[in-house]
């Protein structure tokens, strides 16, 4: 019998029930006993939609990150927190948003100021997590409480419960040490206190547990491979059964170390590490269970059953009770449940599958194993119909663009001039003041902007109304940052509803959905949208509104766009070609937008890159071959225009040592990025490649709503200052400002303004 279980459910709730709960609290409107009793009630539902399942996973639940959960259970707090009051949700909130529940009472002087904990990218995905705190001091200490509760609810409703965690190993990893220490030094005060907790979840009623090592996909040196064997033989002794699961990638050369674990069973990615399934059943003890994550956790397509259980049945005879499957990652990387969704194109609904449909996928898939093909052929050859369709779809081909990439010419890729002549031709064009002034597009979503376009998506608003509506937001932002005296302005995004959704909408070979929320960091969500076929752009996509928001400056206008590798990179993508081919098919149709903007006379055009980094394979020998595709498609898109117009580009992260030549190749005239909370100390891989076009190194850390401070910021740009020439710095905030309010805003932008007339009257 091959058990079914799965890693992790989406646990924002099919209508993103968790973060109507949390932004609630955290406005102060309900109470903690509310929040909780959300907690319980989702819970209840997924595990209701899982039952199905031999092994439910439990655990994986969360109030903001699962990381910070895990923190908070081995006693890992930032000191700040420690001595603060109120309910331990308090502290888990201000230690996520820098802010408990209590925003009135601690703007009255409670708690203000306290550092949020940074957050970064959960591996390749959109996920963020925040980043543990660690140092050389750092004493850990159990608090099982949040599992207990969590696995007590579970058995009282009948559910099979598998508790779920983050390994030790992969827990230090991605933990940042405060003062330099290596945090695998904490290794050994750490051990026991997972050992406590396998010990107390057994005592609790558990038989299994899912311990996620992640990092096991990723290179490891001698020391981690080493700590690995140390740290398993250690909690063997633990009176459990620990599932190793890793995912989202190659175990590659650490598949002797993963197969040969002291532990009860190991997952495996069988989707992106699909080339390790048979040299890890070589390897693998005659005891231990082996789950094949079958199911692919990081997309939205249906499953080919027929194809997988060609291939599964083997193994299934080979390893009989021994063989469990699964996704092959947490499902929190996908929406819900696809029949929430009324509007998708009915054919494309078909080949599609959110969680729940993925977890029937795998019922079905387990049938078919246990009991034969036979006792699910009805579900078997929908599947198929399904498959046979998206594949013979004349939809998907689109031969016009076929020929278009047939067409692409290395020219494509290059400006007419170097960026020497280009800046100077610019800078006599613009007339911009030393150390220019602008912000990254966004500025806030307000609930009136989100309410009108509810409305008009709901059609009780009509076309004109609502494009009546945002012309005057697109007015607000330039009357505001004409007041604030910036000087290259932005119209402001008001009608997006997210940098690439937005693109995604107006393409050709892309579907959207209704629901198809994917949590991106705490109550914040995305909707990636459906890239399904070839990509085309039939009209033009940002033009009429940039041109609307020129039209009332003479200030100059940045078009804004977002670059084909950020808007594949936040997609769900075809898996029917290479993603290369995907993102050339979007260069194209970035660039005839860059060329309309500039035919429109638009002659600053932004194209964020925001996700060009964490496209980044989990494997460094991998890395070269998607830089170089990634940043020949950004200058396909963007290395159309004439020397005259000015392309920027934006990165919301500042870690550019290791990519830097490839930076540099985009060959962009400006680039603004994310510096302002590493001291501009991030800038020294600019400073040491001699990186040589402009830069906007970020003075204003727009996840904190405390407003910088003018002469902190002037400090920042005299730091800079020392790295990169000052005639080649702009002032900007580290990142858009949708979700900021505008009184927050307004005063961060008058400081930074500020910043820059005290910058240019010292330097004159
Ligand atoms: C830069 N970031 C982005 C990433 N990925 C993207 N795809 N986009 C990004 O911008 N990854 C890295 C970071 C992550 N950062 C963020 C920051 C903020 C958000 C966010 O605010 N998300 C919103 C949802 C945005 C959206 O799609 N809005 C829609 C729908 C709004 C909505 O919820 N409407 C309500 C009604 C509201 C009302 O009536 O008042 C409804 O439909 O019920 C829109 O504007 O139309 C969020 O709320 O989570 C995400 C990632
Ligand atoms: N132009 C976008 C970039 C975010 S990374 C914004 O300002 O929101
Ligand atoms: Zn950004």
């Amino acid at each position: 019998m091959a058990w079914t279980h799965n890693l992790g459910f989406p646990r924002i709730g099919a209508r993103r029930e968790l973060k109507f709960a949390q932004e609630a609290y955290w406005k102060g409107q309900t109470s903690c006993y509310e929040l909780k009793n959300a907690g319980v009630k989702l819970r209840q539902r997924h595990w209701q939609e899982q039952q199905q399942l031999d092994l439910v996973p439990v655990g994986d639940f969360s109030f903001y990150d699962q990381m910070l959960d895990m923190s908070f259970t081995l006693g890992n707090l930032p000191r700040r927190v420690l001595a603060l009051p109120g309910d331990s949700l308090d502290n888990y909130f201000r230690v996520a948003r820098g802010r408990s529940s209590q925003d009135a009472e601690e703007q009255a002087g409670c708690c203000d100021g306290v550092a949020a904990g940074e957050m970064t990218k959960w591996f390749d995905t959109n996920y963020h997590y925040i980043v543990p705190e660690v140092d050389a001091d750092t004493r850990f200490s159990l608090d099982a409480s949040r599992l207990l509760d969590q696995l007590a609810e579970a058995h009282a409703l009948g559910v099979n419960a598998k508790p779920v965690i983050i390994g030790p190993l992969t827990y230090l990893a991605l933990s940042k040490a405060q003062d330099g220490s290596n945090p695998l030094d904490l290794l050994p005060r750490l051990l026991p206190v997972y050992a406590q907790l396998l010990s107390t979840l057994a005592k609790a009623g558990a038989q299994w547990v899912q311990i996620d090592e992640p990092i096991l996909v990723s290179e490891l040196d001698a020391d981690w491979q080493h700590a690995f064997n140390t740290s398993y033989h250690e909690l063997k002794s633990c009176p459990i059964k620990l599932l190793v699961a890793t995912y989202f990638g190659q175990l590659k050369e650490n598949a002797y170390l993963a197969a040969n674990l002291p532990v009860a069973g190991l997952h495996l990615d069988a989707i992106n590490g699909k080339d390790d399934v048979l040299p890890v059943i070589g390897m693998l003890a005659e005891h231990k269970v082996l789950s094949l994550g079958v199911i692919n956790g990081r997309n939205i397509w249906k499953t080919d059953l027929i194809g997988l259980l060609d291939w599964l049945e083997p193994l299934a005879q080979r390893l009989g009770e021994r063989l469990w499957i699964a996704p092959s990652c947490s499902l929190l990387h996908v929406p819900v449940d696809l029949g929430s969704e009324t509007k998708l194109d009915p054919e494309i609904k078909t080949w599609l599958a959110f969680a729940v449909q993925k977890l029937e996928e795998l019922r079905v898939l387990g049938v078919a194993l246990n009991q034969g093909r036979e006792a699910v052929t009805d579900a078997l050859q929908a599947n198929q119909r399904a498959f046979a369709s998206r594949r013979a779809s004349t939809r998907v081909t689109n031969p016009a663009v076929r020929e278009a990439l047939a067409q692409i010419d290395p020219r494509l890729e290059h400006r007419h001039s170097t960026y020497a002549k280009r800046a100077a031709r610019q800078a006599a064009h613009l007339n911009l003041p030393s150390y220019p002034t602008t912000t990254i597009g966004s500025f806030p979503q307000t609930a009136e902007i989100r309410q009108v376009r509810r409305q008009f998506k709901a059609g009780t608003v009509d076309a004109d109304t609502y494009k009546q509506a945002m012309r005057e937001e697109i007015a607000r932002s330039v009357r505001e940052q004409e007041a604030l005296g910036l000087d290259v302005l932005v119209h402001g995004e008001a009608e997006r509803n997210d940098m690439v959704e937005y693109f995604g909408e107006q393409l050709e070979g892309y579907a959207f959905s209704q629901f198809g929320w994917v949590q991106s960091y705490g109550s914040r969500c995305v909707k990636p949208p459906i890239l399904f076929g070839d990509i085309s752009r039939p009209q033009a996509m940002t033009v009429d509104w940039i041109g609307y928001a020129q039209s009332l400056t003479n200030k100059p206008m940045k078009g804004m766009l977002t670059g084909p590798v950020t808007i594949l990179n936040w997609s769900f993508v075809r898996d029917d070609q290479p993603r290369s081919e995907s993102c050339k098919q979007l260069a194209l149709a970035i660039r005839q937008e860059v060329l309309d903007l500039e035919q429109a006379g638009v002659r600053v055009i932004q194209i964020d890159e925001a996700a060009l980094r964490e496209g980044l394979p989990l494997r460094r020998t991998q890395w070269q071959d998607y830089l170089d595709w990634a940043v020949a498609c950004f200058r396909i898109a963007a290395n159309g225009v004439s020397d005259e117009t000015q392309i920027h580009t934006h990165m919301c992260y500042s870690e550019f040592n290791d990519i830097i030549q490839s930076i540099a190749a985009m060959d962009a005239d400006v680039i603004t990025i994310e510096t302002s909370r590493s001291n501009m100390e991030l800038l020294d891989a600019f400073e040491h490649f001699e990186y040589p076009n402009d830069i906007g190194p970020g003075v204003y850390d727009i996840h904190s709503p405390n407003i910088p401070d003018t002469g902190w910021m002037v400090e920042l740009m005299r730091k800079a200052a020392e790295r990169i020439p000052a005639e080649r710095l702009w002032i900007n905030p580290d990142c858009g400002l949708k979700t900021r309010q505008w009184d927050e805003v307004r005063p961060a932008l008058s400081n930074m303004v500020a910043a820059a007339k005290t910058l240019r009257a010292s330097a004159s």
